[in-house]
């Protein structure tokens, strides 16, 4: 944690919609004039496509499993790195990794490979991160101590398959057997790395359809936002103002004393709403600590 360099994350699964969401505190930034560092958690993996198909098929032999959840495939060490680095000095390491031909034409490059490492931050007011790993602990890493803001993206599962399917599917150039298949390879890893990070974070926003999910595996399309509500609960809801919640969010409610329901329509608003004083108040700190700096140095 850092007052002079702060650090956003949002985390979720894949296809929990982190990157949908990135759009929301675009906006955010544009408004309050903030220039983040933009990261992206895929970046992080330790294989390309084609190596990550080796790696499976080794541990198929060995019977055992690996999916892009898990430590194995993905490098806790420089992503904790970046955001140490980060904290203490404003600057990082960071890349790419392309999923798609659309993505990677840009670099003359193929879909499923990384982007070479480049140097990033210089200049920035923050870094934004959003990936599966926002706010990882495991025996040797700690990534959620470096962050000053931890948002939960986590959608309830039925319909978190069912994005990942259709965006895989649809988006990713993948099979519905081969997503199925991935799902069900990252499930012990799921329940090791994905989900104890919701416990960590200061807010989770969770999309609950309210559409019929149960066979996520045949289901035709997405819901919308308007067939579906957003669960937002506060690690801390002392310093909550949920009467102005309430009253701004037509439709709302609160289903526990830290947890606010919106419409699903309302994600964005509510989104802006709870999350930009938040992002006003890392920048009032930054500057306080920048000038009380300033001040130390003339002395
Ligand atoms: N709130 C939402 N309403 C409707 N569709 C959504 C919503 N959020 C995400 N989706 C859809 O779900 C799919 C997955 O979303 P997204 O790509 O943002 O996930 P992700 O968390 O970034 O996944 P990954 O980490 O695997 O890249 C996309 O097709 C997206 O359009
Ligand atoms: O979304 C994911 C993890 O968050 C993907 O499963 C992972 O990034 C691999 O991508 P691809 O299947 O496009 O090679």
């Amino acid at each position: 944690m850092s007052a002079r360099n702060p650090i956003i994350a949002v985390t979720g699964s894949s296809g929990a919609g982190t990157s949908t969401t990135t759009e929301s505190f675009e906006h955010i930034f544009r408004s309050l004039n903030i220039k983040p560092a933009m990261v992206e958690g895929d970046s992080f993996h330790r294989f390309s496509r084609q190596e990550m198909g080796v790696e499976r098929r080794k541990a198929e032999e060995e019977q055992r499993t690996i999916s892009y959840f898990g430590e194995q495939a993905n490098d806790f060490d420089s992503l904790e790195s970046l955001f140490k680095d980060y904290s203490e000095r404003g600057v990082g390491k960071v890349r790419r990794y392309l999923h798609t031909f659309d993505e990677a034409v840009p670099y003359n490059q193929m879909p499923g490979t990384f982007t070479p490492w480049e140097d990033m931050g210089q200049g920035t007011d923050l870094l934004f991160y959003e990936g599966l790993h926002g706010g990882v602990v495991t025996e040797k890493n700690d990534v959620a101590k470096h962050v000053d803001l931890l948002i939960g993206m986590v959608p309830i599962v039925n319909l978190e398959w069912i994005q990942k399917i259709h965006r895989d599917i649809n988006q990713r150039g993948h099979s519905r057997e081969a997503v199925t298949a991935s799902i069900v390879r990252s499930m012990e890893d799921y329940i090791s790395y994905i989900t104890p990070q919701f416990s960590k974070t200061h807010i989770n926003f969770q999309r609950v359809p309210t559409v019929d999910t149960s066979n996520p595996f045949s289901a035709k399309a997405i819901p919308t936002l308007d067939e579906s509500f957003v669960v937002i609960r506060f690690r801390e809801s002392s310093n909550v103002d949920f009467p102005y919640y309430l009253r701004m969010i037509q439709g709302s409610f609160m289903s526990r004393v830290n947890t606010l329901v919106v419409p699903g329509g309302k994600m964005g608003l509510a989104m802006e709403l709870i999350l930009k004083p938040l992002i006003q108040d890392l920048m009032t700190k930054k500057a306080e600590a920048n000038s009380q700096l300033d001040w130390m140095s003339d002395l």
